[in-house]
């Protein structure tokens, strides 16, 4: 086990910063997620851990130990990147063997710990086979056995499930943090998936254009996320967001949808009057039946059976656009007029010019110990 440290790391590429100032500590036995679009940064960020490219600009320190002077093989790092490299002479077998080999492990001793992690990666089947003879899903799944073989003290993992197909990649969310947790390794896991993030990571790092915007873990990112374009890329389908002014009433805050109040417990009082956008979930509405409190009449005009969910999209009377998620197999409207009705205790309310949040009802609450 080991700590990780980055201290305003710099990167640029001719005129283009690709880490600007990034900072960012990773505990002993910790999983930080990499979450962020394409070309945030992730990979050189990975690489430069590794030692495989310099930064321009800062520190990188391993278990307290600066690695400027550190090269690649030196630095204790297991890792399993996009384009996998694996050893194309070698077999499965052999490929993952190789970090115990260089240990001089026992011949049993390897045996039995490429069967371990093979068998857990559902790999087993394949490991006489040549990188040329495995599916890209089996040869992913290859390369980050090889990271973890060796149970190094820092573990770097760039994407490792991206050709994993749906079922498996189900599967190995379930799986990995069990796997990775018996490790007790260090890890670094960069995805693009937000599902993946929120299974894997104790924390998550929400990376845009170089920069580290939001850090926290899964709970605090999708009850806060700290703007507007995280808020959408957590969440599926993405997050409502309806241009709102909230007023004040004898009861407290509120939003009006379509002259139908919703109430807002929790949000400050600075919010009243102020050019807002608020974020609602689609899993925070329901469909509810005319005259029942809170209900807002609207009219549906596409439903979208998903695997677990059925998603519908309704439009209200002043023509706004609102996603609505269900479980699949619970009743609701495929077509027509129908009312639906918002949680007010769900909702999060942003800046409408920067974008910022400014209060969620579902985080003060938590923070006030009023809600679990
Ligand atoms: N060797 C290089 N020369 C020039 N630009 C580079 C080089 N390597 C990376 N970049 C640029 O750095 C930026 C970040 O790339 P990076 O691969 O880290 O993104 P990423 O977040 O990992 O994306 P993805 O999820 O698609 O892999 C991109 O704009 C990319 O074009």
């Amino acid at each position: 086990m080991t700590t990780l440290q980055l201290k305003n790391i710099v990167k640029r590429y001719k005129s283009q910063t690709v880490l600007d100032d990034l900072s960012l500590s990773v505990a002993d036995g910790e999983t930080l997620v990499l979450f962020g679009p394409s070309g945030a940064g992730k990979t050189v960020l990975l690489r430069m851990v590794a030692g495989v490219i310099e930064p321009d600009e800062g520190q990188i320190l391993i278990g307290g130990e600066d690695m400027a002077e550190v090269d690649a093989e030196h630095r204790g790092i297991g890792m399993a990147f996009q384009n996998f490299a694996l050893f194309p002479h070698m077999s499965a077998f052999d490929n993952i063997a190789s970090p115990l080999t260089a240990t001089r492990s026992s011949k049993d001793a390897i045996a039995a710990g490429v069967q371990k992690v093979a068998k857990l990666l559902k790999i087993d089947h394949v490991l006489s086979h040549h990188p040329k003879a495995l599916s890209n899903g089996q040869k992913q799944r290859t390369a980050l056995a090889r990271a973890l073989a060796g149970s190094p003290p820092l573990l770097l993992l760039d994407d490792p499930l991206r050709n994993v197909d749906a079922k498996l990649r189900f599967e190995m969310r379930l799986e990995l943090p069990r796997l990775l947790a018996a490790q007790g390794a260090t890890v670094v896991y960069v995805t693009q998936d937000y599902k993946e993030a929120m299974a894997l990571g104790d924390r998550i790092a929400v990376m845009s254009q170089g920069r580290i915007r939001q850090i926290g873990t899964p709970a605090e990112i999708y009850l806060a996320p700290a703007d507007i374009e995280i808020a959408r890329l957590f969440g599926d389908p993405t997050i409502n967001l309806l241009d709102v002014v909230p007023k004040e009433g004898p009861d407290g805050i509120y939003v009006e949808l379509s002259d139908v109040r919703i109430a807002l417990p929790g949000m400050p009082g600075a919010v009243v009057g102020k050019s807002c956008v608020i974020g609602l979930r689609p899993e925070a509405i329901v469909f509810t039946k005319a005259g029942a409190p809170g209900a807002i009449p609207v009219a549906v005009e596409a439903e979208t059976p998903l695997n677990e969910k059925t998603v519908t999209l309704v439009m209200t009377m002043r023509k706004r656009e609102v996603l609505v998620s269900r479980p699949a197999g619970t009743p609701g409207p495929a077509s027509g007029p129908a009312h639906i009705a918002v949680d007010g205790r769900t909702a999060f309310l942003f800046d409408k010019q920067s974008g910022a949040l400014i209060a969620s009802a579902a985080a003060s609450m938590t923070r006030n110990g009023e809600a679990a």
